[in-house]
Order: C-alpha cells, then structure tokens, then sequence
C-alpha cells in the first residue's frame, strides 16, 4: 500500500470532521492500543506515562488503560487536558482505577527511577518551535532518566516538517501514527525516533490524502513501473542512452553513468567525452572528440533515445547542456550540468538531479537551509526548474508535476564518490526505454537504492558505486517480483 508522508495536521479541521463522525475517539482508542501493543516488545516492569495536553497525550492515556487492563503497572503524569477526547479518555483511566499525577520534573525525575520503560506522549504533531520552559525542562529530565523511550507519533520535541533534532526526546522506538512525517525519514531528526512502526488508523483514506504532503511508493507499486519487454526484442527496442560527460581528472564519472545504465537494461551506451574514458564493460561504446563543437558538428542531426549529460564534465558543461537541451529529448542532468543559467531552459522530459550542494547552487540559497526541509527543498527546485527533480540524499525526494514521493531504502553505505553518477545512467536507461519522466525517476532512485542494499550486505560501507552498479540487474528482478 503507498503510504503518505504527513504533515502537521489542522487539529481543529480534523478533529471536527472526525468527531462527527465518532472517528477520532476510535482512531485514539487504535493509536493508544498500538502504543500499549509495542511496550510489550520493551523488557516487564512498570511503565511511566507522560502525557502531554494534546491529542498525542490522549493516546498515552489510552495506552495507559490498556496496559493496566492487562495487568501492567503504570503509573501516569498528565498536564490538565486541553484536548476535550483527551479529557475523555483522562475520565475512562479513572474509571479503570487509574488517576493521573500532575505532570512534573520533579515527578518524572522520582517515577522514572522505578520505571522499566517511559512512554512519552508529551507533543506530537501539534508541537509548534520554539520548546516552551516547561517543556525544556521535562524533555531533559526524560534524557537524564536514562531509561528506554518509547515515543507517540514522534519524539517529543521534534518539529514533525523539519529534519532538525534539537532539544527532543532521544527515543529508543516511535510507533508513528497514520502516516510517515518527514521527521522520521530525514536527518538528524530520524536519528532521534528509534526503530519506528507505522500504524496506519481506520479513518477514511480522504483525509490521509488531504494531510499527506508526499507519497512513499512501495515496491510492488514501483515494480509495475517497470518496463517488460516482449519475447522478441532487439537491442534497438531497448533504447540507445548517450553520455555525454568526463574531463581530464574525472573520466571515471561518464564510465560508471554508462555502466549504470547498460545494467539498467538500455539496449546500447554511447559515451561522448573530451577525455580518455576507461571502457569498464567492454559493452560500451566510447567516442573521444577533440572539442565539443566537433562533438556536435559530428553528431549531425543525430539523437539518443536518452541523454545523460554532465557527469565530471567540467567547466564547458553548461554550454554543453544547452545544447543537448535544446534537442528536446528525455534528458537527465547531473553534476556539472546543474547550473543555475540552465533554469529557464528545461523541458517536461528533463530529470535534474541536485544532491545538497548542488540543490544551493542551483537556488542560490545555504545547503542547511534546503537539508533541514527536503521536502520544501525539492518543491522549490521542482518550481524553479520544472520538469523532475530528485534531490539526492538519504533517502532522496522527487518533486515531479503531480506532487512529491519520498524514496525508500539505500544504505549509508552509498554515501561515496560516483554513486549519483550511476544513478544518472540508471534514470537514463529508463527514460531510453519509454518510461515518463516521473516514472523512471521514482522507479529508478528505487532500483539504485535497492542495488545500494545489496552490494551493501557484501561490502558494507567500503561499497563502491561499480559494486552498485552490478547489483541493478537482481534489484531490478526483485522489484518486478514484487510487483507480481
Ligand atoms: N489527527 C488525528 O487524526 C489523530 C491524532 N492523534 C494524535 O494527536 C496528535 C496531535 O494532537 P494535537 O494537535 O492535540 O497536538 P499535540 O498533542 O502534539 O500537542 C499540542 C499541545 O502542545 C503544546 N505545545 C505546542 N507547541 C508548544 C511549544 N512550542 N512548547 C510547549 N508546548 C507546546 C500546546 O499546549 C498544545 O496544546 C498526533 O501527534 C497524534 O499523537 C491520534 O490521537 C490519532 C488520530
Ligand atoms: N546514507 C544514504 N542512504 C541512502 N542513499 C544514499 C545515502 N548517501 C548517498 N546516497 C545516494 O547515493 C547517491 C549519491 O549521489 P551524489 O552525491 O551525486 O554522488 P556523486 O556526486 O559522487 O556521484 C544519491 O543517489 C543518494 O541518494
């Protein structure tokens, strides 16, 4: 099932839709019993609930009641309950036996020692920055404890858009509810939540979409994107890819951009260069020019099915991008062809493809600025640039004109020279062999993270791009396996 990536939502907007319909007290009394459910997984002992005046308080509450129904002992801090279900589900604890305790430092700090486990329902996805005082002070004495966290939504503290940690609870598991919020995917923020779960809550799949800010494909919807290819192909069907990049000192870039690509199926692989590129499959074609006017006076009136163009290319690469722009094909622009004077010149069939440095270079802002929200970043790029953009990272965005899809997996190990330059090869390969734009972007940052997975479980973080690059064939099986 595609999940969403959810934003902050209108608590008032939702709470009245939900209410109406009795919805929002069942989606509490499902997240409470999914927050009770996890603790289980933590080592017995008693369990010290925190409950902030929130919604994300009332499923702590809730959690409570299921924990002391099964016999679990728990004791429970509450700010007063502005949160009217909250307040609800403050009287059901009663009910059941259970009163809560004023919410304190001071009280936290004297349970927390006999604790085996805390759950913190203190701020969710109301929580506004900056950290009020009293705040400050609960979130510190949480960290001091020492004891295992288990956080609500996210950890407390965490600003649900943004990929910046700060003060907030160092959580040991989150059970997230609903929906993914970019906290938990980005940055230092995901560091803090632990090992999450997603439990996704029985409210009606309109209002997801309506609070959702992104998608997260899965693989089985990703693999149906992928192309097959009838009984009797020829290479010719498969899609010629051109790449046009290297420069004396980075002839590698355009070599592993072409074997990214012929392991992504293209059916033959030019490589245009001014430099001498090693012929790392003997698959590959490679054309050294003198300059790039005889490049493209020889070229004639010559087209790919695809172009990858930009890869160590070096300072002729926005000239050389115009070019290749203005021949209207399906284009992926990497590295050195992510100039900002190329903005105006793209086409709906171009896919950019900035990493960090790169995203500020283009947008003439601070690479911390785009990093602390990807998602803004990637649609501020997308608008600035149209037609694709992936901003490269862990995991990576694509921005695409029908709104933003968050990849899955990749491994740390990725994080190493010429891994974007394979990458590049892979998103032409696709393009080559008739996939939209969107398509071989969302598609194809899957199957590089996928192949990044594998050669991962063999080489760790000595992972080379090359390595990557030969794991694209079984990613690419096993993604159309799971697509059925
Ligand atoms: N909307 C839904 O469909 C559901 C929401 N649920 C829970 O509801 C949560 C959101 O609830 P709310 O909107 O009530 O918000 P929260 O429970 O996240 O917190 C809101 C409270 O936090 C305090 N606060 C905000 N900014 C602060 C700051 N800078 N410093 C100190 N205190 C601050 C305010 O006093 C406010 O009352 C979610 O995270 C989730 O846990 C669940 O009950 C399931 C269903
Ligand atoms: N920690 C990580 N997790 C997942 N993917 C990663 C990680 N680090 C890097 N990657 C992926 O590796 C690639 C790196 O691209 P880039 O920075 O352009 O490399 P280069 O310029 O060396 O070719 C991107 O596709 C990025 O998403």
């Amino acid at each position: 099932m595609r999940e969403a990536v959810l934003g902050p939502q209108e608590a008032g907007a939702v709470d009245a839709r939900l209410a109406s319909a009795g919805l929002l007290d069942l989606a509490m009394e499902e997240a409470g019993a999914a927050v009770a459910a996890a603790c289980h997984a933590f080592p017995p002992g008693p369990v010290l609930l925190l409950a902030g005046s929130g919604a994300n308080g009332g499923d702590a509450l809730v959690a409570a009641r299921h924990l002391h129904l099964r016999g679990r002992e728990v004791t429970v801090l509450a700010a007063p309950a502005r949160h009217e279900l909250t307040r609800l589900n403050r009287r059901r604890l009663r009910a059941v036996g259970v009163t809560p305790q004023p919410l304190s430092p001071q009280g936290m700090r004297r349970h927390a020692a006999g604790a085996a486990l805390l759950v913190d329902g203190l701020l969710g996805t109301g929580f506004r920055p900056p950290l009020r005082p009293p705040l400050v002070a609960l979130i510190e004495a949480i960290q001091a404890a020492g004891r295992p966290v288990l956080s609500i939504d996210l950890p407390s503290g965490l600003d649900a858009l943004s990929a910046e940690g700060g003060l907030s609870v160092q959580a040991d598991a989150t059970v997230t509810l609903m929906g993914w919020k970019p906290a938990l995917l980005f940055g230092e923020a995901a560091a803090r939540a632990g090992q999450v779960t997603l439990t996704p809550l029985t409210v009606p799949a309109t209002w997801v979409q309506q609070a959702a800010l992104a998608d997260r494909p899965t693989d089985a919807e990703l693999g149906t994107l992928l192309p097959v290819r009838r009984p009797d192909a020829h290479k010719g069907v498969a899609g010629h890819v051109w790449v046009l990049g290297g420069h004396p000192g980075t002839t590698g870039a355009p070599a592993l951009a072409a074997a990214g690509a012929l392991r992504a199926g293209a059916g033959l692989v030019t490589v245009h260069s001014l430099a001498d590129v090693p012929l790392v499959m003997p698959e590959l074609m490679v054309r050294r020019h003198p300059d790039w006017t005889a490049a493209f006076a020889s070229l004639g009136t010559r087209r790919p099915d695809a172009v990858a163009v930009g890869m160590g290319l070096g300072p002729q690469a926005a000239e050389v991008a115009r070019e290749v722009l203005a021949w209207q094909v399906p284009t992926v622009l990497d590295a050195d062809a992510l100039q900002p004077e190329l903005a105006s010149l793209g086409h709906d069939a171009c896919i950019w493809t900035p990493h960090p440095g790169e995203a500020a270079r283009l947008l003439g802002v601070s690479t911390p600025d785009l990093t602390r929200f990807p998602l803004d970043a990637a649609r501020s790029l997308q608008q600035r640039l149209g037609g694709v953009v992936i901003f490269k990272g862990g995991p990576s965005v694509i921005a695409h004109p029908g709104g933003l899809s968050v990849a899955r997996g990749g491994h740390p190990g990725m994080a190493s020279a010429g891994m974007g330059d394979t990458l590049s090869g892979v998103l032409a390969a696709l393009l080559g062999q008739g996939l939209l734009p969107w398509a071989a972007a969302v598609a194809g940052v899957r199957l590089h993270a996928r192949a990044g997975e594998r050669a991962a479980a063999t080489h760790g973080y000595g992972l080379s791009a090359s390595d990557v690059a030969h794991e694209l064939g079984a990613a690419w099986m096993e993604l159309r396996a799971a697509a059925g």
